[in-house]
């Protein structure tokens, strides 16, 4: 896979063009910080400085995906909310479809493999669905490999197809989001693999399970975890993975890839942004992290990247919502980049 760092080269010259805007230096905060990743980025992709930032058709994909290990209740819900969620993004009531319509952002709702394929009537009338199915849901990943190495390969291509296809049709921005019950379960399980941190620290309460189900939650996830024997990301994804979450990993890989910027949600995007820059190291400078979710663990998984998102508002939602809300920031960022005055052009000394 070919993914290149991003070359500083370019810049000591965005930072002298934000510093030259007319404002004390650094006081806009994480929006200077926020608009020369932006920038940088921007300038790789032509091989020369941006002069401005485009974000150009920022699209959210959300994939869905259910998991085995649900039969344990590890979550306040059952394997059947995940579909009926899924209906729910088709049809545009959940909160992602409220917040992507607030930003003008492009929804797309994939099955990534739910236990129950939607119907076909309701696939041919509602072309912002996608299906690209792994299976009926995982095995239960505490008492065995949640999928096959073939899986998962394959999920890494559809994840990665998917995402060539909205570049290919004018995003240069991805906004990732997901929908599984019991998924906060398999996102736990992938940060303890990867960073060998105590249960404890990376197991949290989810959707609100009560402190009996947390216990069991932990206990599960220890057993799985005497079956991993590697850090190796396609192992943990194979023991531990999650349907949406291994082409959510293939997404950002193609992100990353084709130069474009992908904007990180709460937990479960991020367990799959971190396999995937165990994968390849250079995708971290390609990440946004939109939001510090309130599911425990997940301070802990930014840690890994060094990571300060841009907003705390205690959301424990996931379905790509921190992100969707977030989006305003980097177009605010890209506006302050491309339009605000120079001391010199507004005659401004300081
Ligand atoms: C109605 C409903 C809507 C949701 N939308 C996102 N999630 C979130 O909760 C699930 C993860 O938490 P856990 O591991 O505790 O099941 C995922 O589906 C996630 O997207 C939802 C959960 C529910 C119940
Ligand atoms: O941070 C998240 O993505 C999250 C937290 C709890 C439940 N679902 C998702």
């Amino acid at each position: 896979m070919n993914i290149s760092p991003l070359n500083t080269k370019y810049s000591d010259a965005i930072i002298a063009k934000i510093d030259q805007k007319t404002k004390p230096p650094g006081a806009l905060g994480q929006l200077e910080t926020v608009a020369a990743q932006l920038a940088l980025i921007a300038s790789n992709r032509k091989s020369k400085f941006a002069n401005t930032i485009e974000i150009t058709n920022p699209t959210a994909l959300v994939f869905a995906g259910d998991h085995g290990i649900s039969v344990e209740g590890v979550s306040i819900a059952p394997s059947d909310v995940t579909r009926q969620m899924v209906l729910n993004f088709i049809y545009g009531g959940a909160a992602i479809n409220c917040f992507c319509r607030a930003n003008n952002i492009a929804l797309k709702v994939i099955d990534a493999g739910i236990i129950q394929p939607i119907e076909n009537d309701i696939k041919i009338q509602h072309q912002h669905f996608i299906e690209q199915r792994l299976g009926a849901g995982t095995n239960n990943f505490a008492e065995q490999a949640a999928m096959t190495k073939t899986q998962v390969k394959q999920g890494l291509a559809y994840g990665k197809t998917i995402a060539l296809t909205q570049i290919e049709q004018g995003c240069n921005l991805l906004i990732l989001g997901e929908m599984g019950i019991s998924n906060t379960s398999a996102a736990a399980a992938i940060l303890a693999a990867l960073t060998k941190a105590n249960v404890d620290d990376c197991v949290g309460s989810g959707t609100g399970i009560d402190p009996k189900q947390l216990i069991h939650k932990k206990q599960l996830i220890e057993q799985a975890l005497t079956r991993i024997s590697s850090t190796d990301a396609i192992h943990i994804l194979e023991q531990v993975g999650g349907f949406e979450i291994v082409q959510m990993v293939g997404a950002i890989l193609a992100s990353a890839e084709s130069g474009i910027a992908v904007l990180i949600d709460g937990f479960i995007v991020s367990a799959a942004a971190l396999l995937a820059n165990q994968i390849n190291e250079n995708i971290a400078d390609y990440l946004i992290f939109s939001h510090q979710s309130d599911e425990s663990g997940h301070q802990l998984l930014l840690n890994q990247f060094n990571a300060s998102p841009l907003l705390n508002l205690n959301l424990r939602l996931g379905e790509g919502t921190g992100a969707a809300l977030a989006l305003p920031l980097l177009v605010a960022a890209a506006h302050f980049y491309n339009d605000m005055a120079s001391f010199e052009q507004a005659g401004v000394t300081i």
